[in-house]
């Protein structure tokens, strides 16, 4: 099935034409990455797939799973719930500091819950379970307890794409999820993206800078310049020559990094991730 389909899609911010005519589609189970300079269009793209924001009036469609979202520029009725199947992290993390990450986590399943649950912060027994098996998944179950704050930017990050897995979304749009980390956990961050798509079959789009990246994760790559779509193929045809032509003096802020061992990172994608077994008697609160 088709997991997110765009038309013609086109955004408009006062002169500055953010999309035009964007089309793609992407299916169930794919992970590709979304790849261009600085301005290209890759959040707004995103916030519209989200169902954030809405596109310009006219002939657009996009459509979640099927479903329509938006059309003409117009919310769609069953917004609401396909926006409960579309899991989001990006460069900020947008985790709550000063609660303890396992809270963070939880907040996966509020639309799943009767509010006053959520409102009171009660969760059951089982629901904690989940929380911490979603922590073991991202390689961080003995952060559980702790605050938020005191986690890495790579941790912080992987306890967002945990709190993904409690809300059990088909779709993860990560938005420069890497961006302000360092190389190391950034392949953490970009390994546990990996094994989410190939063991849950999670549908992933992932907006990267690092084209270099792109071509070791993601066999899909979609390159927007100028809020279009300049290239719609395989990552490893993505030469550098070809982006320097591509982008021309917009290439540069694709910079590709020195110190990515590809090879390396290769191996890693094709050896199944190692599931961090979580000790639950070790993370009870103090
Ligand atoms: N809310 C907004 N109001 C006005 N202009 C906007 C708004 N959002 C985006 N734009 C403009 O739309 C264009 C595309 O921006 P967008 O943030 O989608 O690019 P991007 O590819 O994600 O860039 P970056 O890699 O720097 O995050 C830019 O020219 C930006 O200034």
């Amino acid at each position: 099935m088709t997991a997110i389909a765009v038309e013609k899609l086109s955004k408009t911010f006062g002169r500055v034409k953010a999309l035009n005519g964007i089309d793609l589609s992407i299916d169930e189970g794919e992970m590709v990455a979304l790849i261009g300079a600085s301005g290209s269009g890759k959040s707004t793209l995103m916030r519209h797939i989200a169902g954030l924001e809405r596109g310009d009036a006219g002939a657009s469609h996009v459509r979640i799973l099927g479903e329509t979202q938006q059309k003409g520029g117009k919310i769609g009725s069953k917004a609401r719930e396909l926006r409960s199947q579309i899991g989001v992290i990006s460069q900020q993390f947008n985790l709550v500091n000063r609660l303890p990450v396992m809270i963070n986590v939880l907040v996966g399943i509020l639309g799943r819950i009767p509010r006053w649950r959520g409102t009171l912060g009660i969760f059951t027994e089982a629901e904690k379970r989940k929380a911490i098996e979603a922590l073991g998944r991202v390689g961080i179950p003995k952060t559980a307890w702790q605050r938020a704050s005191t986690l890495s930017g790579g941790q912080q990050q992987r306890a967002a794409i945990a709190r993904v897995l409690m809300q059990r979304s088909k779709i993860l749009l990560a938005d420069e999820p890497i961006a302000s980390l360092d190389p190391a956990s950034a392949r953490r961050v970009m390994d546990v993206l990996a094994d989410i798509n190939s063991r849950e079959k999670m549908t992933i789009l992932v907006s990267l800078h690092q084209v270099e990246y792109a071509r070791v994760y993601c066999p899909r790559t979609i390159a927007l310049r100028d809020g279009k779509v300049v290239y719609d193929g395989p990552s490893k045809a993505l030469s550098n020559d070809f982006l320097t032509e591509l982008y021309g003096s917009a290439s540069e802020e694709l910079v590709l990094p020195a110190d990515l061992p590809v090879e390396s990172a290769k191996r890693r994608r094709d050896k199944p991730a190692k599931t961090i077994e979580p000790n639950l008697g070790a993370l009870e609160p103090a």
